[in-house]
């Protein structure tokens, strides 16, 4: 049974981030806090390291029942058997992804505006991932940060699940979620913490508080 969608708290990773730490072990700290799915996200890496990489970390988030998905790059999904893709506009369009990888996968498209979520909602695409919500530093080709009202009124019109990133942290996560995302993703503020796995029960719990289930 592959993983399903449970956007509560994504950790999208940075090999930066994690300050010289091992990238295995920062993913299994979060998940024992509470992150409950993975994006194994690597902008320098070479596709013989991506896929190293992925497939150090799919097992372990196959433990934890968390859905492990790809940014950018379908081909390395498809080697490791990966629940998932991210795709931002300069990746492979979504229909040819949809194609390569099957109904059953899980497919996640960047929204950066209002007319990027006009094009988006023309697909099937099974969430958005709604950013930037804040300055990042992750990011440094991210658009300037959504507003708040304007990024209420995305999360409505989306009509689908929604996951806030960019510059996500205890401090600011009940702004995103009192917006009306479904989800936090997060990296640095996880990834960089001197505990990834109480920085994620942190958010976890402030999740929780917005969004009882
Ligand atoms: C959950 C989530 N949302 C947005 C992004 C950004 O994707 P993209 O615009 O393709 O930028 P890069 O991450 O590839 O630099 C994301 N990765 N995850
Ligand atoms: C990968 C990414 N995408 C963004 C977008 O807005 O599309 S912001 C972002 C960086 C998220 O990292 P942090 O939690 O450290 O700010
Ligand atoms: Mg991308």
């Amino acid at each position: 049974m592959p993983a399903r969608l449970d956007l509560r708290l994504y950790l999208v990773t940075d090999p930066v981030g994690c300050m010289g730490r091992d990238l295995a072990w920062v993913v299994a700290e979060a998940l024992a806090g509470g992150v409950t799915m993975v994006q194994l996200r690597e902008k320098q890496a070479t596709t013989r390291e991506f896929l190293e990489r992925a497939w150090r970390i799919k097992p372990i988030c196959d433990a934890a029942g968390a859905p492990f998905i790809i940014n950018d790059r379908v081909d390395v999904a498809l080697a490791v058997g990966a629940a998932g893709v991210h795709l931002g506009r300069q990746d492979m369009p979504y229909a040819d992804a949809r194609r390569l990888l099957g109904p059953r996968a899980i497919i996640g498209l960047t929204v950066h505006n209002m007319a990027e979520l006009e094009e988006a909602k023309a697909t099937d695409a099974d969430y958005f991932g709604l950013g930037p919500a804040f300055p990042t530093r992750t990011k440094p080709d991210a658009p300037a940060p959504w507003g708040m009202d304007e990024y209420a009124r995305a999360c409505v019109l989306a009509g689908r699940p929604v996951v806030a990133i960019g510059g996500i942290g205890p401090h600011n996560a009940r702004t995103v979620l009192a917006a009306g995302a479904h989800g936090l993703a997060v990296s640095s503020a996880i990834c960089s913490a001197d505990s990834p796995k109480w920085a994620a029960m942190e958010l976890a719990a402030l999740h929780a508080r917005l969004w009882p289930s």
